[in-house]
């Protein structure tokens, strides 16, 4: 990639923590941020640029007075949506995202036609889905962050209860970003050390229950979501295409066949490099994770309905 120009429409607490992020480890030439609240973009891009004095690489990091200055990017970060607060689900954010993925899409369509496009904004799956039904875009130009923040919680998740291994933990997370998530413990290595030879039955099953509520668990405590892992995970997503590194991130992309699923989204693990989506990796599921997989999905093709029957896509 040439220009590394990155757009981040949605300066909020995660658009903006993803870009300050890319900025302390000045891996792209310039970030254009836009928020459709007045003054968020601009104040936040100042805030970061003069942050960024301290960085190894310079950024520019501008803020788009509207989606037209949003143009010509390598990549367009969507992190535009309503955050969940409360109990709210992901899933209850469905209608409201939605409607405003569909004015953020048509912009991105007409600006930055050649971008790849990080989805981000809840519910995660189905928002990724949207976007490749709006733009009919090739399926690897269109990415879902779930599965790189999942991961990360799952390995922090391990490292509290060994207290050793960190940076050294692999995890793997599949399936949508919600109730139904599916951390799999039998993948996991600290070190080249199989993780069941560390930790019991027992605690792997709390890792695994809290990795799948992490997200709540921080909506508990802060009243909003999380936004530095996942402002810290999108940041290394957008590194990987940058870089054209072919890392192996598990991310939420258009099934057409894998898994013996199609015309749907789901987190699975997949290659980033220069293209986005470089491959679609398909690991041998046991029988009780195909079953988890399915209910996994079909939560994830409910929320598609329900846009459907709401007309969404005509
Ligand atoms: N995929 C994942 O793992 C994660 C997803 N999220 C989701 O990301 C989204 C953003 O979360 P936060 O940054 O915490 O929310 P936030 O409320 O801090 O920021 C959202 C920003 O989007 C802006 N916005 C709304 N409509 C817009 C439009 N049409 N054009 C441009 N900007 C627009 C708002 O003005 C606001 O500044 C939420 O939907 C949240 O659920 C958050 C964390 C992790
Ligand atoms: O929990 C939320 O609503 C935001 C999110 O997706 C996460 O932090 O995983």
């Amino acid at each position: 990639m040439h220009r590394r120009k990155v757009g981040i429409i949605g300066a909020g607490a995660v658009g903006a923590t993803a870009a300050y992020s890319l900025s302390m480890m000045g891996t792209c030439s310039e970030i254009v941020l836009f928020d459709i609240a007045e003054g968020v973009a601009k104040g936040k891009a100042i805030d970061i640029a003069q942050s960024s004095h301290y960085a190894p690489n310079s950024t520019i990091i501008t803020a788009a007075e509207s989606p037209a200055d949003v143009n010509e990017c390598d990549i367009v970060v969507i992190t535009a949506g309503v955050p969940r607060k409360g109990d709210m689900t992901r899933e209850d954010l469905l209608m409201i995202n939605a409607k405003i993925m569909k004015s953020v899409v048509e912009d991105v369509m007409k600006y930055s036609p050649d971008a790849v496009i990080i989805c981000v904004s809840n519910p995660l799956d189905v928002m990724t889905y949207v976007i490749h039904k709006m733009t009919g875009w090739e399926s690897n130009r269109i990415i879902g962050m779930a599965g790189a923040l999942d991961g990360a919680r799952m390995a922090y998740q391990i490292y509290n209860k060994l207290g050793y291994g960190a940076g050294q933990i692999g995890t793997l997370v599949i399936g949508d970003h919600g109730q139904n998530m599916i951390p799999l413990p039998q993948k996991v290595q600290v070190g080249d050390v199989p993780v069941s030879e560390l930790l019991s039955r027992e605690e792997m099953e709390e890792i695994i229950e809290r990795t799948r509520t992490g997200g709540a668990e921080i909506v508990k405590h802060l009243g909003t979501s999380g936004y530095y892992a996942p402002g810290r995970a999108i940041a290394h997503m957008v590194e990987a295409l940058l870089n054209d590194s072919k890392i192996v991130v598990s991310s939420s992309v258009l099934l057409q066949g894998e898994y013996g699923y199609s015309d749907v989204t789901a987190g699975v693990p997949v290659v980033l490099g220069k293209n986005g989506v470089e491959k679609i990796i398909e690991i041998e599921l046991d029988e009780e994770t195909k079953a988890k997989f399915n209910v996994s999905v079909e939560s994830i093709r409910s929320g598609i309905e329900i846009l459907k029957t709401n007309h969404f896509f005509e």
